[in-house]
């Protein structure tokens, strides 16, 4: 037997050096020697091709079979994320985890008493699931689906709060009756309360603002806070009975607690309606939730000193579904319209809206009120700004009665307007 050897320099190109004979001398050999060793190696070097290559294959299906997985788990995640999105997007029950158990189930305690034993979104941060901290919950499942972060906490956030106002009466057009009759109800029992002890009568408990929307009920709200330095704390009825079921009535007693700690304060509760339509005698889970929120408007209501120093004013666009309980003497026993503005209202709010802005000399309020019949102060506010987008895309100075024009067009959507013979001259 030999054996060939191709540890040594070479004497050939291809790594063939030798080899060692039977006594075990070496020998470079014959090129018989050397054939043998090329047929070999092409042997050995096509069977290790074959191999790498068979590899090579079971990797690209092993590849493959990985992409459509990750393609499937892509899916089934949107999936998940788009039924986590649904589940969060419904109104949401607020609870306080009570006990966290290691099988993943939760105790919770709803606002309004029962305990139920729940299960958790396989999402949560379980780290933050720990007894005593607020969590919503899907409203038919009862599965957590969300933890509270501490400023999220729904006092905080259904209620907007505002140390200092800076509307002010003047900026308020059209309504010179209304903005009397508010200012006695509200303003002078905070300013003036000696007045009333004198006299001997007590100031209305709450006044009540109602008619179509943005005619400036709230603007009219703020202006009072700001006459009276009151801290001005608005809540949206809606807000409180639908955002987070099942705490409406404990928010209630929140805001009026929060209304006595920064005293004087006007509590403005936007859209009363949602919170105080009439009761129907058939009701479902949601209008008990109402039912219960309303009952502790009228509790705190009653509770309180008509002369200390919280004022509450309500708003509202539907006057005709109210709870006939809620205008009895003692709660909201001021009713005040508050009307599309007139003619001369309207053009006071253009007066008011433009005062501060550049416009152009021939600029017609009078004119421009005539052309907004029907339009509320918010709308004459969106016309003037969109006069205003017009003149900066024209690049001039100073805003045309043709920008106020077109804006009206634009934002009341009056066609008769701009065939309108008497404004040719503006077009
Ligand atoms: N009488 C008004 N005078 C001047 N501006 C007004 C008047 N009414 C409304 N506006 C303008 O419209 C905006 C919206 O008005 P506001 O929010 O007070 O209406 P609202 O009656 O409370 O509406 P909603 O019922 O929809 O809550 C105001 O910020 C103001 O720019």
């Amino acid at each position: 037997m030999s054996e060939t050897i191709d540890e040594e320099p070479g004497n050939n190109n291809y790594g063939f050096h030798g080899i060692v004979n039977n006594s075990g001398e070496y020998t470079t050999g014959s090129d018989e020697d050397f054939s043998k060793y090329l047929l070999d190696r092409m042997k050995q070097l096509e069977s290790r091709n074959t191999m790498l290559k068979e590899q090579c294959g079971q990797i690209e299906s092993e590849k493959r079979f990985m992409e459509s997985q990750k393609l499937k788990y892509e899916r089934e995640s949107q999936r998940l994320q788009s039924e986590l999105d649904r589940l969060k997007s419904v109104p949401l029950v607020v609870a306080n985890v009570v006990d966290v158990f290691d099988d993943g189930r939760v105790l919770i305690r709803s606002s309004t008493g029962p305990q139920f034993l729940v299960k958790a979104s396989p999402e949560l941060d379980e780290d933050l699931l720990i007894p005593g901290s607020r969590v919503a919950l899907n409203q038919q499942t009862l599965a957590v689906v969300d933890v509270i972060p501490v400023s999220d906490e729904p006092v905080i956030s259904a209620m907007e709060v505002i140390e200092s106002q800076e509307v002010d009466y003047s900026q308020i057009g059209g309504l010179d009756d209304q903005i009397r009759e508010v200012s006695e109800s509200v303003e002078l029992p905070l300013t003036r309360p000696e007045s009333f002890v004198r006299i001997g009568i007590s100031p209305p408990k709450g006044v009540m603002l109602y008619g179509p929307p943005g005619t400036g009920k709230t603007l009219l709200a703020k202006a009072v806070a700001h006459r009276t330095n009151a801290t001005f704390i608005r809540v949206v009825g809606s807000e409180l009975v639908q955002k987070y079921i099942g705490d409406g009535a404990k928010l209630v007693r929140d805001i009026f607690e929060m209304a006595r700690k920064k005293a004087p304060s006007i509590i403005f509760i936007d859209e009363l309606d949602a919170i105080a339509a009439t009761r129907l005698n058939d009701t479902n889970g949601a209008d008990r939730e109402v039912q219960r929120t309303l009952m502790q408007l009228l509790a705190e209501m009653d509770g309180f000193d008509n002369r200390g120093d919280i004022r509450i004013i309500a708003a509202t666009n539907r006057p005709d579904v109210l709870d006939p309980a809620i205008i009895r003497p003692g709660r909201f026993d001021r009713v005040i319209e508050i009307p599309l503005p007139d003619q001369t209202g309207r053009e006071s709010i253009f007066y008011i809206h433009t005062d501060r802005l550049s416009i152009d000399g021939d600029v017609d309020l009078a004119k421009l009120a005539k052309l907004t019949e029907g339009a509320s102060g918010a709308d004459i506010g969106a016309i003037v700004m969109e006069a205003g987008m017009f003149a900066v895309r024209q690049n001039n100075d100073s805003i045309s009665m043709s920008n106020l024009v077109e804006a009206v067009d634009k934002v009341i959507s009056a066609p008769d307007i701009i065939n309108d013979p008497s404004l040719q001259m503006f077009s």
